[in-house]
């Protein structure tokens, strides 16, 4: 047996991509469009859509009139660019499309064209989200319906607080870097609160107050995991 991880080329580089504040430039604005500003608005990207307004869906339209995303009211040209960090094509025009691909890959910004796989620097995948969790499904353009139905599969299997108790750990960790700042701390830091998050039930997890968790941070110096009750007594 290999003492390390076997390579199984083909895959994708699964990543938690930080758009934030970054301009992602959406070309069209049918019902495909919509479904990808969900997702960069979601990932709180400062989104512009480039699209006739005859051509707008009812869902594109509205984020337009809440300004939730701006809108440029024409067909693409090639100066959209300009400003773009990420290209988002869903159009219904493959010439157009594959130049906005062309123009994309000369000035290296990283683009999706939906319905043209060889035309993506990056796959939408199919996804969960509760909270601060999100699970992607990607079958890597082989059954994107698939993707959809294994995502649901798992999200039947997560109980309904995992959301929240992940919300809440990530309170804990920001107080325990405050308790423990050090940077040579961080193996003693690492261990305990992997030793919360293994000992701890979703539901005491969930439970916890701020309170609760100035109580539990006094036993981090001394290495001790208590129960919740025993933080409460
Ligand atoms: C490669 C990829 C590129 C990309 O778009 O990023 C791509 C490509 C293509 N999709 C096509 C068709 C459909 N796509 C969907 C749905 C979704 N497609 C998504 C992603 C991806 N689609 C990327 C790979 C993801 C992966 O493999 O895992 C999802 C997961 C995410 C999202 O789009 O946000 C979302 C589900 C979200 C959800 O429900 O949770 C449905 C079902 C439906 O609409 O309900 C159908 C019809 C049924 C079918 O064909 O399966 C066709 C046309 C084929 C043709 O013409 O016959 C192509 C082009 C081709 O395959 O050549
Ligand atoms: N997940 C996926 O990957 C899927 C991809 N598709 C493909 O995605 C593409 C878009 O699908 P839909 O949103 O359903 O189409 P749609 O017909 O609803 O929308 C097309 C939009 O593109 C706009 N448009 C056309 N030419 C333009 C240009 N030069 N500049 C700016 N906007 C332009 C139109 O005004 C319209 O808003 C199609 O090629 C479709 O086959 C479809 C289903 C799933």
């Amino acid at each position: 047996m290999a003492k390390f991880p076997e390579i199984q080329g083909g895959g994708s580089l699964i990543v938690a991509w930080q758009v934030k504040n970054k301009r992602v430039l959406v070309v069209g604005g049918g019902e495909v469009a919509a479904g990808r500003i969900v997702h960069v608005l979601n990932a709180d990207a400062q989104v512009t859509v480039v699209c006739p307004t005859t051509g707008l869906n009812e869902e594109v339209a509205y984020r337009v009139a809440e300004k939730q995303v701006a809108h440029i009211d024409r067909n693409f040209e090639p100066c959209d660019l300009d400003s773009a960090d990420m290209v988002l094509c869903a159009i219904d025009d493959p010439e157009a499309s594959t130049q906005v691909w062309k123009l994309c890959k000369e000035r290296r910004i990283p683009a999706n064209i939906a319905d043209v796989p060889p035309e993506c620097d990056f796959y939408f995948g199919s996804i969960h989200r509760d909270g601060p969790l999100q699970v992607m499904v990607s079958t890597n353009g082989n059954g994107p319906k698939l993707a959809s139905l294994v995502r649901k599969k798992i999200a039947e299997t997560l109980p309904s607080n995992m959301g929240a108790a992940i919300e809440n750990v990530g309170k804990l960790r920001k107080k325990l870097r405050e308790v423990a700042p050090n940077a040579d701390e961080g193996p003693k830091r690492m261990k305990w609160m992997s030793g919360v998050c293994e000992s701890w039930s979703l539901d005491d997890l969930v439970q916890m107050t701020g309170h609760d968790m100035d109580g539990l941070l006094t036993h981090y110096q001394s290495g001790n995991i208590p129960s919740l009750q025993q933080v409460r007594h």
